[in-house]
């Protein structure tokens, strides 16, 4: 076979490769576009529609990940919009799908709530991270994915996340591991250790005990797996190509350790659960599940999914807090001063004290508008559906199996969704908590945690925890400096976006400065 292609004059080759391209893909362009007039409705703005014109675009989506820039890469796609659909484009090179991108708050509400039903993680999605996180409740949809809503939520209520054993554990550990004041240490690296503690412990009653074991298999596995996945997700096209031994290898890492804790849950009998369930401090995320399931791969996959979930996305939004806080420093003291004269100087807050910590909230909001954890994110069509069109133009069709990516970073940085810029209301581009004031953004202008029937299931957990952790920083230090180079700071986008060259800072204690807010604090307790 090979010799025969060989023999083949290159011209003819050439030919056989081009005919099918310059023949199929207008066919197939004109019959998307038969059944979308059919659909009575319109295609958004294209970029591309066969191979030969999409590769660019594929190309350039690699390079700007690998690069850190997928943000200017994808704010760019835009300049292939139209008035009458500016903010949502497509392409379709590959395959029959087409891929959608938009950063219209509109289309994202469309997807996540107005058609839930409509839209979904889809089979392509769960074929591509099953062998991560399997039939978890991130990888499936309809009354698979419920039935995992189900199982997991209780461990969220409110009543469980007023508990901050945890969370106090972890942080006194994480504050025992910070250099003397005046000393860099990069804060990144300390919360990322941090919250992959906390949730195992949270998950097996178990912790990594990172904060004292930082080249663990597992943290290298758990980081080495989430990057390639990140990479398939991308490049779904060109998955196969893509080199997976040391993704499979990562997986069989983390399987190795959490599957022992599943055994020993399973040889529990209901009675013995039962009553572990009454006790509020040995019951586990794992006890709760092994309730409801005896099926170990489903509690694997569960466990697999909330540890991706709670583990990057509170280190990266730490992360970026610290380092905003870092470059204004009357935030700083604000923020401060607000915690000393609500919980003082040493105590550990409780749950009350951390609702009631207004300005805390509006720093975490705010860290939270500039860079949303998860900052890029998609749902295929599960049916032939639509996405609604601007005032007076007609709605955009949307095939079954077409992929609309949407990205919360991308349209929380549109300048036009803000208010203009005054002395109440600082330029959208700054990290200014104080907006939060007197500004509450439009709903579906503002989703960090997403929205409709898929909204994070951790956000009060996550936010109970980082409010937490800043409590506990913030007390004992009286101001930091930022050691690193502003300019070099980058968004390194992965599954979670994180600061590309971490946050290292300087700390430095109450005591070592002369600072007016330690009067504050003396007089709060
Ligand atoms: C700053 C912290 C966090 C942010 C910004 C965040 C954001 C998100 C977002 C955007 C989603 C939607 C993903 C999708 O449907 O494609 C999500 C889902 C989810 N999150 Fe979070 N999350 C955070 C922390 C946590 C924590 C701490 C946990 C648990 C310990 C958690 C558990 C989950 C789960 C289980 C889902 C899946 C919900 C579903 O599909 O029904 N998250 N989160």
């Amino acid at each position: 076979m090979f010799r025969l292609i060989l023999e083949v004059h290159p011209i003819y080759l050439l030919l056989g490769i081009l005919v099918p391209i310059v023949t199929f893909f207008p066919l197939r362009k004109a019959y998307i576009d038969y059944r979308i007039r059919k659909l009575g409705g319109v295609r958004c703005p294209l970029i591309a529609t066969n191979p030969i014109a999409g590769m660019p675009f594929f190309t350039s989506a690699a390079w700007n990940q690998i690069n850190n820039t997928l943000l200017d890469f994808y704010q760019n796609m835009y300049r292939h919009a139209t008035p009458e659909s500016p903010d949502t484009v497509e392409i379709s090179s590959f395959g029959v799908a087409r891929f959608l991108l938009t950063r219209d708050p509109e289309h994202i509400k469309t997807v996540l709530t107005t058609k839930f039903g409509e839209y979904g993680k889809g089979p392509r999605f769960h074929e591509a991270w099953s062998p991560f996180l399997g039939d978890s409740i991130f990888t499936t949809d309809g009354q698979l994915w419920s039935d995992s809503r189900a199982l997991i939520r209780p461990m969220f209520i409110k009543d469980r996340v007023r508990d901050l054993e945890i969370f106090d554990k972890w942080t006194t550990k994480l504050m025992h591991m910070m250099p003397p004041s005046g000393q860099t240490v990069d804060m990144m690296d300390l919360f990322y250790r941090m919250t992959l503690d906390v949730t195992t412990e949270f998950l097996l009653g178990h912790s990594i005990n990172s904060l004292e074991n930082p080249t663990h298999q597992f943290v290298e596995a758990f980081q080495e797996v989430q990057r390639i996945q990140m990479m398939l997700t991308i490049l779904s096209p060109f998955r196969s190509f893509i080199p997976k031994h040391r993704y499979y290898g990562g997986i069989k890492v983390l399987e190795r350790f959490i599957e022992p804790y599943i055994e020993r849950t399973l040889s529990l009998n209901p009675a013995e659960l039962e009553k572990l369930s009454k006790s509020d401090k040995d019951m586990t995320f794992l006890h709760n599940i092994a309730r409801y399931t005896r099926d170990a791969k489903v509690i694997r996959d569960q466990l697999m999914a909330v540890l991706i979930a709670g583990r990057d996305t509170t280190a990266a939004t730490l992360s970026w807090t610290i380092y905003e806080l870092a470059n204004y420093p009357a935030t700083y003291r604000r923020l401060r001063n607000e915690i000393l004269s609500t919980v003082g100087p040493t105590r550990a807050p409780r749950y009350e004290d951390l609702k009631s910590l207004t300005y805390l909230t509006h720093t975490l909001n705010e860290t939270l508008r500039l860079y949303p954890a998860v900052p890029y994110n998609l749902r295929a069509a599960l049916q032939d559906t639509r996405l609604p069109g601007k005032p007076g133009q007609p709605d955009i069709v949307v095939l079954k199996g077409d992929v609309v990516t949407y990205s919360t970073l991308a349209m929380q940085r549109r300048r036009d969704l803000y208010p203009e810029a005054s002395d109440k209301f600082a330029d959208p581009a700054t990290f200014s908590p104080d907006r939060w004031e007197n500004w509450t953004p439009k709903p579906w202008n503002y989703i960090p945690f997403n929205g409709g029937p898929r909204i994070c299931v951790g956000q009060n957990f996550a936010m109970t925890e980082m409010a937490f952790t800043l409590v506990r920083i913030l007390q004992k230090y009286a101001r930091l400096e930022y050691r690193g180079d502003w300019h070099a700071q980058y968004h390194r986008a992965e599954i979670v976006g994180a600061p590309g060259h971490g946050v290292p800072v300087a700390f430095y204690e109450a005591q070592d400065d002369d600072d007016d807010d330690d009067a504050a604090a003396a007089a709060a307790a």
